[in-house]
């Protein structure tokens, strides 16, 4: 089983640079977002839309209500008309009283409506937002490591989080007020009409205005919304990288430097925020400075009429409220395009990753499942670069029968790794083939091919979780006396029992609460559990005491007995018994033979050898 590696970029190696310095999202490789052509609003929005879309009965509920809490809304100016003109003006008690008590119950039921519609709008937006967190997660377990490699971990997070959340708090707000504000719009301009026409045209003045303003608008802030959601990830990103490396930034005494990096993007976040704030600030000022222009000279007109008897004041004062709600409408509107900007460049942001290809996405439906394997594993002429202007590996060719051993040697940055990362498909090679018991792995189904083989890294990942629970992660449904008989094989027992808690032990984040070589003996308890019949170890020796090396390396010979592994050596007094030994060299095997014979060849390995055991020879 192949063990989940926190990204594919070689770990820190502790130079004179901190990690965080460099990366930044991007890079180069095919697996960049953000360079694709922006995508359209309208199209994002239709995605969105079809999210929302799941939740029909809700939507349904939130239509209904909103367009009832509307028409009680445009009532009530109707009555309040109504009551001057027929009660007030003529002095006219009777009947008055039922007026005013059925103004009451209509707001009261306003009131109780607007509650419903505001309740079940809430449902729907965060089972819209839990189903979107849901497949961006989904799409990141499916998204090949080259993806991993050019993005980094805060950034994405800040795509599942920030982003996330702002479509979350603009779909709640907008779809409710977006039906509402066209339903009072149109309910206002249809009674307007009925009460006054030549008022209703001066109240129409504002329209053209609003709706220019609003479309100016509403453009730069979009812009300004999605760079802010950039500058966000990038805050994020430094921040989750600058905390993994504590212990570089501590050791270097590199405080300041980081404390200046991040001070520069977060004076970027804000100088991108403060735009964004006030270019969509300026929405209500100008709204609410045409809407009451526009009142004034309605109010103005409408005076100006009554006075000379055109009309009553009762229809001057319905008017007047009634063309405030046209005019709110109209602002809130443009309030609502404008916080919809918010929520597209969220959801841009989230359906870039969408859009990516999968790991699985070319692979057949009639990809080969693997039942038993025996182990026989053949490089053919593998050429591979992880950049295609950059090849890796050139031309690589190999056998191993199965139950063999095979160790890779040769100098750092030789392509040791790369070999290995092949053969899980964890990057697909360029040319040439690799096959397993005769049949390509480009034929075979990944995850069943994972299944397959078992990794043994030198960064030994252990997840937050009970220790019982991160061995269980080789194989889900072992027994508890399954788990704890792989520990004992492991030599991992030994340490586990020692603890208070035993086997249910929690690890902190990153198994931070154990040792290095401890982590290692259940990275091993782990692979020895999954049981594959390939194995790929990259030896790590040089972190751990004699003992733990020891034990180790016991554990590690009880994993490889009867599996065809592959070890990466970096001390070579480990692999003296290898079945064979390549020596890789600039991406080709330079080398290859067993320990006697590459001694007695007195090439790159009998170098290497002798530069580390000199007084053996
Ligand atoms: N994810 C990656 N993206 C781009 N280049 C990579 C990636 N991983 C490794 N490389 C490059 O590929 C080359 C081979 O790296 P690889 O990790 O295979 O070397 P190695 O022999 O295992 O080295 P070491 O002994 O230091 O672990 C190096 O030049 C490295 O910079």
């Amino acid at each position: 089983m192949p063990q989940p590696t926190k990204s594919g970029i070689p770990s820190p190696s502790g130079g004179g640079v901190p990690p965080m310095m460099g990366r930044g999202p991007g890079g180069p490789g095919p697996m960049i977002m953000n360079k694709a052509k922006p995508k359209q609003a309208s199209a994002t929005l239709k995605r969105l839309w079809s999210y929302l879309n799941r939740q029909r009965w809700g939507l349904i509920t939130v239509y209904i209500s909103t367009i009832l809490s509307s028409v009680i809304a445009l009532i009530g100016p109707f009555l309040i008309g109504k009551a001057i003109d027929q009660f007030i003006m003529p002095n006219k008690h009777e009947g008055f009283l039922s007026l005013c008590l059925l103004m009451i119950g209509i707001y009261v039921l306003g009131s109780l409506v607007s509650w419903v519609q505001v309740y079940v709008m809430t449902g729907v937006s965060q089972r819209t937002v839990l189903e979107l967190r849901h497949d961006l997660f989904d799409k990141y377990q499916q998204l090949p490591l080259r993806f991993f490699d050019t993005h980094n971990t805060g950034e994405l997070m800040s795509r599942t989080t920030n982003d996330i959340e702002n479509v979350s708090n603009s779909l709640n707000q907008s779809v409710t007020q977006l039906l509402n504000s066209l339903i009072m719009l149109a309910g206002s301009l249809v009674i307007m009409l009925k009460l006054n026409v030549s008022l209703t045209l001066v109240s129409m003045i504002s329209i053209p205005l609003v709706l220019l303003a609003t479309k100016r608008i509403t453009r730069v802030t979009r812009k300004y919304f999605k760079s802010q959601q950039q500058h966000l990830g990038e805050l994020n990103g430094y921040i989750e990288e600058t905390i993994s490396g504590q212990k570089i930034v501590k050791l270097f005494r590199r405080e300041p430097v980081v404390i200046q990096q991040f001070q520069s993007i977060n004076r970027n976040l804000n100088r991108v925020g403060i735009k964004a704030q006030i270019v969509s600030g300026l929405v209500g000022p100008v709204m609410n400075m045409v809407n009451n222009l526009s009142f004034a000279l309605i109010a103005a007109i409408g005076g100006w009429m009554a006075f000379n008897g055109h009309t009553s004041v009762g229809i001057i004062v319905s008017f007047l409220n009634y063309s405030k709600q046209f005019g709110r409408p109209i602002t809130e509107l443009a309030n609502q395009f404008n916080l919809m900007q918010s929520a597209i460049a969220g959801a841009e942001r989230v359906f870039e990753v969408f859009d990516l290809k999968t790991e699985y996405e070319d692979q057949s439906s009639h990809a080969a499942k693997l039942d038993t394997v025996q182990g026989h594993v053949e490089f053919q002429q593998v050429s591979f670069g992880y950049n295609p202007a950059t090849p890796i590996l050139k031309q690589v060719s190999f056998e191993a029968a199965p139950g063999d051993m095979i160790a890779l040697v040769g100098p750092t940055g030789a392509g040791k790794t790369t070999i290995v990362n092949l053969l899980t498909r964890f990057y697909e090679i360029d040319e040439g083939d690799i096959c397993i018991d005769g049949q390509s792995i480009k034929e075979m189904d990944k995850n069943s091919l994972r299944s397959k083989v078992g990794i043994v890294l030198q960064d030994a990942y252990v997840f937050s979780g009970s220790i019982r629970e991160n061995i269980r992660f080789g194989r889900l449904d072992a027994t508890d006396q399954e788990v704890e008989a792989a520990a004992r094989l492991a030599n991992a027992d030994r340490f586990i029992i020692r603890l208070p808690e035993g086997y249910d032990t929690i690890l902190a984040a990153e198994g931070s609460n154990i040792s290095h070589g401890q982590r290692q003996l259940l990275t091993i308890a782990r692979a020895i559990l999954a049981d594959p019949a390939i194995l790929i170890l990259d030896e790590a020796t040089s972190s751990v005491d004699t003992r733990t090396e020891m034990h180790v390396q016991e554990a590690m010979k009880t994993l490889m007995k009867g599996r065809t592994s592959f070890v990466i050596a970096h001390r070579l007094s480990t692999i003296q018994d290898a079945d064979r030994i390549l020596f890789i060299r600039d991406g080709r095997i330079a080398e290859q033979g067993s320990h006697h014979e590459l001694l007695e060849a007195k090439g790159y390995y009998y170098e290497l050898y002798s530069s580390q055991f000199q007084r053996a020879i």
